[in-house]
């Protein structure tokens, strides 16, 4: 069964039928590479197969945590950065009204959702405490290294918070950690305070791991149905499997944007026209951008927010340097609409009384893929039937797949992230952390 639409018919004007075919051959060898484990980076494919490889006794322990949590907590705060929390946001914002969080708590069927430790920000820190209040409230601290520094401060702040509000034995209680099966601080303190663990698996990257605990156990909180959610990435697994490009969409959706980057539209605007499907645009920039930009090359993600930035950066967009592609990001069904309301007073509108809200809103869309197009920007649309679990496991798929395909072409190890050290080493030799003295000395005669 499929959700998901691929539509490639605007590309026309910028690629040649005969150049997707040409691509046969690359492509060939690039799912040679994913799908026999010859590429670079292989030991992180196991994604690939995780739909439906996936161990069933932890995903049966994260929907009782899941229970456990809905029914003691009214907050649940997840603490990741990257693909550490950036999955199941996007994941809960894609299945929940859009303000679901701001909602009183009996108005919610589910606890709120909250993430830190995504940015070393205090004031933001502060605000969150603030909004937790004097409710209970539970963490899911994850973190597949065990060591990244932001989620590392904000775990410190949360568990004290906790022990002071339960005492240590009720904290323990309400502490899920999610981490490596055997390496790194969080897995040692886990084991020491005995929290209940869960596994980031070894041949799965960060951003990757959204079907792991990492994005499941905040998922199921949230309400999400994670059985559905793994069975739509099991029908993108089953669908996106043949290395046949006429017949797999994933992998044309990979080779035309190499066509595309070799033709110097180096980047790419995730678009959607609906704020729940924002946070999934900043999922697929880490994925895209960590896997892809590395050695000096790589298409660059961005995102475009429609029709809020047509009012802002939609100029540029039209007019600008043409070195730009859109992939259109939406949804057939909407989740709820709004009927235009009739009105006596003329403010020019009369034109669109009695019609649903859902209706401009894809008009605008056509709009203005066709005026993008006709300014010289290349689109493509993945298009999803509904906006329900299924459907969003069937897309998350989809991306990975692509990804790993794309990032052979241009030939790249898609799985490792060696530039994002760089800042860390500054960062680590500017807060004088051991072993970076010399480091240290040296940054700061530059500044
Ligand atoms: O889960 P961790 O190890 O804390 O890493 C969080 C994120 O940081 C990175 O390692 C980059 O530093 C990403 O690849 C990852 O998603």
């Amino acid at each position: 069964m499929t959700t998901l639409k691929f539509d490639t018919s605007k590309l026309a004007q910028f690629v040649g039928e005969q150049e997707l075919a040409m691509m046969q051959p690359m492509v060939t060898v690039a799912d040679e590479m994913l799908r026999k484990g010859t590429g670079a980076g292989s030991a992180y494919t196991d994604w690939l197969h995780l739909p439906t490889e996936y161990d069933k006794d932890e995903f049966a322990r994260i929907q009782a945590a899941a229970k456990k949590i809905q029914s003691d907590s009214k907050v649940l705060v997840v603490i990741g950065i990257g693909g550490s929390y950036l999955g199941a946001r996007a994941a809960i914002d894609f299945l929940n009204e859009y303000f679901n969080n701001y909602l009183p708590d009996e108005q919610r069927d589910f606890p709120q959702v909250l993430f830190a430790g995504n940015s070393i920000a205090p004031a933001y820190l502060n605000s969150l405490i603030k909004v937790i209040g004097d409710r209970d409230f539970s963490v899911n601290v994850i973190s597949k290294s065990g060591t990244t520094t932001e989620p590392a401060i904000a775990f410190r702040v949360f568990k004290q918070m906790l022990e002071e509000k339960y005492g240590v034995e009720g904290a323990r209680e309400r502490i899920y950690a999610t981490t490596d099966a055997k390496r790194g601080a969080l897995k040692t303190l886990a084991d020491t305070e005995g929290y209940e663990e869960f596994v980031v698996p070894d041949g799965v990257g960060g951003r990757f791991s959204v079907l792991t605990a990492v994005g499941l156990l905040p998922i199921a909180t949230a309400g999400g149905d994670i059985e559905q959610l793994m069975a739509g990435a099991a029908a993108g697994e089953a669908e996106y499997a043949d290395a046949d490009l006429a017949k797999n969409p994933a992998y044309q959706y990979a080779a035309y944007r190499n066509i595309l980057y070799r033709k110097g539209y180096t980047t790419e605007l995730l678009i959607n026209y609906d704020p729940t499907l924002v946070q999934f645009g900043e999922w697929w920039k880490q994925l895209q951008g960590e896997s892809e930009g590395k050695d000096g090359k790589g298409i660059f993600p961005a995102t475009g927010n429609f029709s809020t930035d047509l009012h802002s950066f939609g100029q540029y967009i039209q007019d600008g340097r043409r070195n730009l592609f859109e992939t259109l990001f939406r949804v057939t069904e909407p989740v709820t609409d709004v009927v235009i309301p009739e009105m006596d007073a003329d403010d020019g509108l009369g034109y669109l009384q009695g019609e649903k809200m859902s209706y401009v809103n894809r008009t605008a869309s056509e709009g203005t893929l066709l005026a993008h197009v006709d300014g010289g920007v290349p689109n493509m649309i993945v298009e999803l039937d509904k906006q329900n679990e299924f459907a969003l496991g069937q897309a998350i798929y989809f991306f990975e797949v692509a990804v790993a395909i794309a990032g052979y072409l241009n030939g790249i190890n898609p799985f490792d992230q060696p530039g994002v050290e760089a800042y860390k080493r500054n960062m680590f030799g500017l807060l004088g952390k051991p072993g970076y003295e010399e480091l240290t000395a040296e940054l700061k005669a530059r500044l």
